[in-house]
């Protein structure tokens, strides 16, 4: 396991990563250099879970906004008791200014997206008293010049205004709330625990889309004035005017102005009379526009019917549903193998679900988005949201408005539909829990899971998380009783798990000549090909070449902004970074000596498929990966060609790990099972589990079995070792001893700050200075937090900034958060020093 500090530190840096001495540390000053063991339970300062659980929540339900600080006092122990029932969240409460005293103002808390962000309270004027709720927008005027500026109300209350010279509410912008309360009480507890401006919590929340009102709008209708019974007014009208007016009148309902010319047959002149003389009133109206339709895509061809379940299935369903009917908010973990038919299990508990007229959340993924997930939703339910990031601004819009007016029975999407504002939601899934594209990596940095959880908890409904490698997380909070756990140990049909055999790439006997693909893996393709079955083949890189280099200078072609080395691509040429995407056409010699030789080294995609189309030239070869699946609809057309047999070979990176489910795929091969492993990230031996474990059971899904060759420099590590038995518990456990003698997560929480600006030296200092005011928020709180860092991360450079970066480790979450609150609060870099500073909280990259 490699921490997540690079090692070669320089001189008069901070302290090593967390060892299994903490005692022994050199900063001996503050007790929080000894953090808890947590191999100890009794010892936990809180009892807080906070790798599964959303800590502070409870504390938050029941407290107002202005309150917030009182979290801050680390009496987490004095959990109230959350009464609330999803019923009451659903009620709105009466308008509390019906109990109004004189002396008495209607008061509204608006928070901002930019700064200075809130919570400032307004005066809520007479005219907006019965309108103005929580989650919705406000005009208000900000700053010593009143500037008009667009916020969230998130709270409305009666109070004194404590002499204070409060300003009105000068237009209230939305007709009706974009969230409801319980909504509301999420972002406020996002902001508090991800330390996030509330109204940019909001702005992640609300799709801009929606916030815009995309793809509708404004029309005028015109309806006949009250004058207009008076006959005399109307017959003293020209006859043109007279006679639009009759048919307006006639009619029964209102017209937009053009309908009324065509139904008139007359032009615009009449008509723009009678509204001058008043003869029309106006009503001015929002609508979809025309033509507004979803593009329901095709599946990819396979027949989708209901299964009877298995025993294992039956079992699982049982107690899920039994903890849907027990209107307990309660976790649940389903570790089911892969092929176990997890996906089965979902169903038939999202129709349990359904039939109480409830609606459910199923989070999958962005990359298992695939037409085969959608397929197998849509065509078992009667009304389906899928949200997915190749929508237009109008359909997402129309979407999130059928969802909320109730008309959905099931949201399947990406990280952001935990937000989706079902009324009556009963059940949140997390398909592929572990996945690390649940967490967002820019403002607020919320992970999915977490907020599943809070929501859940909110509206007491259970949360179901499935996964073949479960994250040590979820797996963790099984073990310490925050969450139940469902196994499912065989696949559907009693099919073998696939057999794996491991390459060790350091023996000359198992490697190629000139290539990537060793005489093993070779020869089990020809085999595959020859049965007429079909190969998976993974490398998780992209492009041709990793590194340009000039083997005359040794110069390594890198990016100016990064210094990270570009990849070259075959097509058009270019040179890419994989970060920034800064990109150059492909120097022909070295930039640096001239020399006319330049080498390209490091294997991407691109080169894999030349290779593999000159090894096997009758095989139908395609590569996926997010260079040739830009296009919307790639995916799944190269899918649907797999699945109908018109391609042999499908190779690419990661995005063909997941969920995939064909049958006649009878070898999956590993180009490169170590590219993740050597990663300076505590992570990396499970991440390198999970990818394997899950390539690996791509394969064997059918009657005819299946295969799998992983190549690898490092067969003896544990993780690969786990991986190709399939034993995901033994990985966890020995997983968990590993990360228990540094307390990483999930046995504690960490936090990761990182310090960027455009001068080294400056950058650096400022990152010294919020060590300091984090040293000292630590000692006021007598809070248990390790400081490590300022350090350089690994990727010291990026987008042309440099980067400091601070980590923060506790067992307790509650007390990591409150000391960053601290120190931050009133932290303020000069503008002049162009240096920002963004907190992580739970963070999933260290790069
Ligand atoms: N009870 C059943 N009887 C027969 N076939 C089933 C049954 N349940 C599921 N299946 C089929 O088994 C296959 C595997 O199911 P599914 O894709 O849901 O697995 P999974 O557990 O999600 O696996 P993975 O984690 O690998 O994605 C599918 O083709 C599904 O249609
Ligand atoms: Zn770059």
């Amino acid at each position: 396991m490699s921490p997540p500090f690079p090692s070669d530190r320089q001189p008069g840096d901070l302290p090593n990563p967390p060892s299994s001495q903490p005692a022994n540390r050199p900063s001996a000053s503050s007790p929080a250099t000894t953090p808890n063991r947590p191999n100890d339970p009794k010892s936990r300062t809180s009892g807080v879970d906070g790798s599964l659980t959303a800590p502070g929540f409870d504390d938050l339900e029941k407290t107002p906004y202005a309150d917030l600080q009182k979290i801050d006092s680390l009496d987490v122990d004095a959990k109230p008791d959350d009464g609330t029932t999803q019923g009451e969240l659903f009620d709105t409460d009466p308008p509390p200014w019906e109990l109004e005293t004189p002396e008495d103002t209607a008061i509204a808390s608006v928070v901002f997206r930019d700064a200075p962000f809130g919570p400032y309270d307004y005066r809520i004027p007479e005219q907006f008293r019965d309108v103005l709720q929580p989650g919705m927008r406000v005009h208000v005027p900000l700053g010593r010049r009143k500037q008009p500026t667009t916020g969230w109300c998130i709270e409305t209350k009666l109070g004194s205004s404590g002499g204070r010279n409060l300003s009105d509410v000068a237009d209230v912008l939305d007709g009706e709330p974009l969230c409801d309360r319980p909504l509301v009480r999420l972002v406020t507890w996002m902001s508090h625990y991800y330390q996030s401006p509330a109204g940019q919590v909001f702005d992640a929340l609300i799709p801009s889309s929606v916030r815009s009102q995309a793809g509708t709008r404004q029309r005028t209708y015109l309806s006949p004035a009250p004058i207009t019974k008076d006959n005399a007014a109307v017959e003293a009208l020209p006859p043109k005017q007279q006679r639009a007016l009759r048919l307006l009148i006639a009619s029964g309902r209102p017209m937009t102005e053009s309908q009324l010319m065509v139904h008139a047959d007359c032009t615009a002149a009449p008509i723009r009379a009678l509204r001058k003389k008043g003869m029309v009133t106006e009503n001015k109206q929002r609508e979809l526009s025309s033509g507004m339709t979803t593009r329901w895509q095709v599946g990819d061809g396979e027949q989708v019917e209901k299964h009877t379940l298995t025993d294992e299935q039956t079992a699982a369903l049982r107690q899920i549903t039994g903890a849907v009917d027990s209107a307990e908010p309660r976790t649940l973990l389903l570790h089911g193998v892969t092929g176990s038919g997890k996906t089965e299990v979902y169903i038939q508990a999202i129709e349990h679900v359904v039939k109480f007229g409830r609606a459910a959340i199923v989070l999958v993924p962005e990359i298992s988005l695939t037409p085969q997930t959608r397929g197998r939703f849509e065509r078992r339910f009667q009304s389906v949201a899928v949200l997915h990031s190749q929508m237009t601004p109008a359909e997402r819009h129309y979407q999130w408005q059928r969802i909320r007016r109730g008309e959905v029975q099931v949201v399947v999407g990406p990280r952001s539909a935990v937000f989706a504002p079902l009324p009556r939601l009963g059940l949140i899934i997390l398909d592929e829990e572990h996945d690390g594209s649940f967490k967002q990596d820019s403002q607020p940095r919320y992970h999915a899971r977490k907020v599943a959880y809070a929501r859940a908890r909110s509206l007491k409904i259970p949360l179901l998380l499935g996964s073949a490698t479960p994250s040590l997380e979820s797996w963790y909070a099984t073990e310490t009783g925050h969450a139940e756990l469902i196994s499912m140990p065989n696949r559907v049909g009693n099919r073998p798990m696939p057999d794996v055999q491991l390459v060790d790439l350091r023996l000359k006997d198992e490697r190629s000549m000139g290539g990537s693909i060793s005489r093993r893996l070779h020869q089990a393709v020809n085999e595959t090909l020859h049965e007429k079955g079909q190969v998976i083949l993974l490398l998780n890189r992209r492009g041709f070449a990793t590194t340009i280099q000039c083997p005359a200078c040794g110069h390594v072609v890198a990016c100016p902004e990064c210094e990270l080395p570009l990849t070259h691509h075959r097509d058009g040429s270019k040179a890419v970074c994989h970060y920034c995407d800064y990109t150059i056409a492909t120097p022909p010699w070295c930039p640096e000596c001239r020399f006319d030789g330049i080498r390209y080294s490091g294997l991407g995609t691109q080169k894999l498929e030349v290779e593999v189309k000159a090894r096997f030239p009758k095989a139908r070869v395609a590569r996926m990966d997010s260079d040739t699946m830009r296009r919307p609809g790639s995916h799944q057309k190269v899918l649907a060609a797999f699945r109908s047999g018109e391609i042999d070979l499908l190779l690419g990176t990661q995005m063909i790990a997941k969920g995939l489910d064909f049958p006649n795929v009878l070898l999956v091969g590993v180009i490169n099972a170590d590219a993740a492993l050597h990663f300076p990230d505590f992570r990396a031996g499970e991440r390198t589990f999970q990818l394997v474990t899950q390539v690996a059971g791509r394969t064997g899904r059918g009657s005819r079995g299946g295969r799998v060759i992983v190549q690898t420099f490092s067969p003896e590590h544990m993780a690969i070792q786990a991986a190709s038995r399939h034993d995901y518990i033994q990985f966890a456990k020995a997983e968990i001893a590993n990360r228990r003698k540094f307390n990483y997560p999930p046995l504690g929480s960490i936090a990761r700050i990182i310090i960027r600006g455009s001068i080294e030296d400056v950058t650096e200092a400022t990152a010294c200075l919020l060590l300091q005011r984090l040293e000292s928020a630590r000692e006021r709180l007598g809070a248990e937090v390790r400081l490590l860092g300022p350090a350089p991360p690994p990727i010291v450079k990026l987008r042309g900034k440099y980067r400091f970066h601070l980590l923060l480790q506790s067992i307790d979450p509650l007390q990591l958060g409150a000391t960053i609150r601290m120190a931050t609060k009133s932290f303020k870099i000069p503008e002049k020093d162009d240096v920002q500073y963004v907190v992580d909280i739970d963070p999933l990259d260290m790069l």
